[in-house]
């Protein structure tokens, strides 16, 4: 039996650690344990409730510094790597709890997988601190599990040794299949559905939010007609803003952050996203609905380059100038309402434990590799 830890900080990582978490446990040779650090924690319950995950270790972030969480977390994890010989560690993305997850496997000689391996901007800067996180955490990860052939390119190009890497799609994508098909996710609204937005990078905080929520006061008094539907998110230099720029507009609803469940359904009953948002990158093509991404750039081009999104930044009359024309152009908003995903297929979790598997000498092979 092989022990696996699992370590989620923040509700991305939740999201696309869950698929895995589960296709571990239909594994025979796998007992994976869920360890969630509490680096976000009233966003998290939720999302741990839905997927039905109880996580065997939980620690608390309890108001502290990202410093002194961090020192703490350092200790704790050292703590749990201790406890019992594990098999691997597996980590999701580039936060703080990634790169610590990754960094107590690494010193325990237990073998790190890393899921989401290989985005890149190439700016320090632009996300930060994501970007040094993730390049840190692809220098000490035995597995490296790309999403999409892009992302394995860029390890590749860091001399990441190609048997380290595998395309395995985004696990997000099977976070959303298993919605449509065990919680009968479907469209509900008729016409043309809402403008989903939603905001939190830590490199939008200021002016650039200022603009955001300016251009959708525009719309929204432009255009009486459109409904906008806001799930804010719980950091006050998000929710102060929006509150005080938003908040009387009557087809505007600020709403609190949704569930997994609630957020899909908003998703597909949407007619257009405007996001910062990494996640809603990816999930939006698996229903056809296009997206403006407010940043300047995406370590996720693959939904640009399918033509399902694009990349507008955050300056007022930029981001109102095209939600205009997609609202009053049917051909140019139906060029972008595309079907298909370019993240994934719905298997990636499968092909990650395959690859465990084969790692340990065992062969129960579920799917093939990714196209
Ligand atoms: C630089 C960058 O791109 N970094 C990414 C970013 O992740 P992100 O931008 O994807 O984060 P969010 O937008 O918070 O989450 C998105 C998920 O949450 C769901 N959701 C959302 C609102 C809601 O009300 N209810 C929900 O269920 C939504 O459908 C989606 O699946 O930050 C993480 C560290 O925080 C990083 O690790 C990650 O690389």
């Amino acid at each position: 039996m092989h022990d696996i830890l699992l370590v989620s900080g923040t509700r991305p990582e939740i999201i696309k650690l869950a698929p895995v978490y589960h296709a571990l446990k239909r594994r025979p040779w796998a007992r994976p344990a869920w360890l969630h650090t509490g680096q976000h924690d009233a966003m998290a319950t939720p999302i741990l409730d839905g997927f039905g995950i109880s996580p065997d270790y939980v620690f608390e972030r309890d108001g502290a510094t990202l410093a002194r969480f961090g020192a703490r977390c350092r200790e704790w994890l050292s703590d749990v790597m201790s406890a019992r010989p594990w098999s691997g560690v597996i980590v999701q993305g580039d936060t703080e709890s990634t790169f610590l997850g990754a960094l107590a496997g690494f010193y325990h000689r237990v073998p790190v997988s890393h899921v989401e391996a290989g985005l890149r901007t190439h700016n320090l800067d632009r996300p930060f601190p994501e970007e040094g996180l993730r390049q840190m955490i692809s220098r000490i990860a035995r597995h490296q599990f790309a999403p999409t052939a892009r992302a394995r390119d860029m390890l590749l190009r860091e001399a990441v040794p190609a048997d380290c890497v595998q395309v395995t799609g985004n696990t997000v994508v099977d976070a959303q299949k298993w919605l449509i098909e065990e919680r009968g996710l479907r469209r509900r609204v008729g016409g043309r559905g809402h403008i989903l937005v939603t905001m939190h990078r830590r490199e939008n905080w200021g002016d650039e939010v200022a603009q955001v929520f300016g251009a959708i006061a525009d719309i929204a008094m432009c255009y009486p007609d459109v409904d906008v539907l806001f799930p804010v998110h719980l950091n006050p230099l998000i929710q102060a803003p929006a509150h005080a720029i938003l908040g009387g507009l009557p087809n505007v609803r600020l709403v609190a952050p949704l569930d997994y469940l609630g957020m899909q359904q908003a998703l597909i009953d949407a007619w257009l996203v405007l996001s910062d948002s990494g996640g809603l990158q990816e999930e939006a093509p698996t229903y056809g609905v296009p997206l403006l991404v407010l940043r300047e750039e995406t370590e996720r081009p693959e939904a640009v380059g399918a033509g399902c999104a694009r990349v507008v930044g955050t300056d007022r009359a930029r981001i109102v100038a095209q939600v205009q024309e997609l609202w009053e152009e049917e051909t140019a908003y139906a060029a972008m309402r595309r079907a298909g995903n370019p993240f994934g297929d719905g298997l990636a979790s499968e092909r990650i434990a395959d690859t465990l598997a084969a790692s340990f000498g065992i062969t129960d092979a579920a799917v093939g590799v990714a196209a």
